[in-house]
């Protein structure tokens, strides 16, 4: 049975975020990737998620307002750090902050919210790779502190799924090990007996 889906699902990954180059996508291709992003399974048609466009000077800025943050919390950086800091959104040219937007609801639980935005962030990948760019989904630590949240653009309500950089990128990218798929599933076995 031959799919190219299939093909493209079992050989797909990460390329390294230095090696993402401009040109990045245009809007069209960046409107195309996020009508795919939102196409994604959502428990109440609640639209827990949104997505931020960091592209241009302001990854610089962000750089910038990043770099303060981390030496406010942890004193003077060393130079290589600090510059790791300033270059946080600027190595992709394009980056996509994927945001959950938790939403009040009797019935729903929030965690599914995160469980759709973690699918929407795996579409954007997904349509951004069939439009032929790589990417590369990370958090890191300023997605964990509230300061850091609020210079990216979110609301003290929402989380970081993840920021996906993206751009053009003459693969293919170095493999990893993955997971032996035959001893992730078994046919079920009862109830949990402890
Ligand atoms: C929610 C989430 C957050 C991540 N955050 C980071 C991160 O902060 N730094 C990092 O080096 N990798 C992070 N990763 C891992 C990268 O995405 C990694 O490159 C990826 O797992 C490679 O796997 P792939 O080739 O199957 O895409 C994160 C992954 C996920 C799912």
């Amino acid at each position: 049975m031959a799919s190219p889906i299939i093909d493209f699902l079992l050989t797909r990954n990460s390329a390294p975020i230095p090696d993402l180059k401009e040109p990045a996508p245009s809007d069209a291709e960046i409107a195309t990737m996020i009508a795919a992003a939102s196409r994604v399974p959502d428990h109440g048609r609640l639209e827990p998620w949104r997505f931020i466009l960091y592209r241009g000077e302001a990854r610089v800025e962000i750089g910038k307002k990043l770099a303060a943050l981390a030496e406010q919390r942890e004193g003077p950086l060393p130079e290589g750090r600090r510059n790791q800091e300033l270059a946080r959104f600027s190595r992709a040219p394009l980056v996509i902050g994927v945001v959950s937007v938790p939403r009040e609801n009797p019935k729903i639980p929030q965690w599914e919210m995160f469980l759709s935005g973690g699918m929407a962030a795996m579409n954007l990948m997904i349509s951004a790779n069939a439009l032929g760019y790589g990417t590369n989904m990370i958090s890191n630590w300023y997605s964990d502190v509230p300061e850091g949240r609020a210079i990216l653009g979110l609301s003290p309500q929402e989380r970081v799924i993840g920021f996906v950089h993206i751009g053009s990128y003459q693969g293919p990218a170095p493999e990893r090990p993955r997971p032996d798929p035959a001893k992730l599933y078994a046919d079920y076995a009862g109830p949990w007996a402890g």
